[in-house]
């Protein structure tokens, strides 16, 4: 039986990707201002303490959300790890392209993203071992938000879904 109580929670950040497999215009440079729904259940609310009759703090779901995804992304460009030729470019002048890129997936490999300044330009950048679409991004804020959703909530809540919204008319789900 499916748990009663619901929650959902948005954030919205602006980010620039690009997906280099994509036959058509997504191949190019571009950002969007994504909006990111966590959708969290519970069986029975909170009975004492400071979330009573609550699934979870709206406020404790916002701060995980900023600090999963927001911290990250952000004003930043989302990258696969297997896009050498855009990673070439955001290389900081006078460094060797492939040493600097090993050591973004070493972390890659190791924590599932790396986000750095250490790039060209000082600007941000998120690499990720997958194309940045909706879905795969929905599954990557999914897998950081499981648990925290579950301590913050001491056990009372499950993260149930992450929706992706990339434009105001596209949106990918990923929930488990
Ligand atoms: N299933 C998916 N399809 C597409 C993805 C994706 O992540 N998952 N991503 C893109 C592009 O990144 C593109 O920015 C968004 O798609 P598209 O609908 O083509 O964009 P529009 O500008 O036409 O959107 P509007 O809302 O109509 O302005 C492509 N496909």
């Amino acid at each position: 039986m499916p748990a009663p109580y619901r929650i959902t929670r948005r954030i919205d950040i602006d980010a620039g990707h690009r997906i280099m497999t994509h036959g058509s215009k997504c191949r190019h440079l571009h950002g969007h201002r994504y909006g990111i729904e966590a959708v969290c259940e519970a069986v029975d609310l909170h009975h004492d303490g400071e979330q009573t009759d609550m699934v979870l703090d709206f406020g404790f779901l916002k701060a995980e959300m900023v600090k999963a995804i927001d911290e990250p992304c952000d004003h930043g460009f989302i990258a696969a790890l297997a896009d050498a030729e855009l990673l070439e470019m955001f290389t900081p002048q006078g460094r060797d392209p492939a040493h600097w890129r090993n050591a973004l997936e070493a972390e890659v490999r190791a924590k599932g993203e790396a986000t750095t300044t250490d790039t060209r330009l000082t600007t941000k950048l998120t690499v990720v071992p997958f194309q940045p679409t909706a879905e795969c991004l929905a599954r990557h804020w999914f897998v950081k938000l499981a648990e925290p959703v579950r301590q913050r909530s001491g056990g009372a809540a499950r993260l149930v879904m992450v929706r992706v919204f990339e434009t105001p008319n596209c949106a990918a789900e990923y929930g488990e």
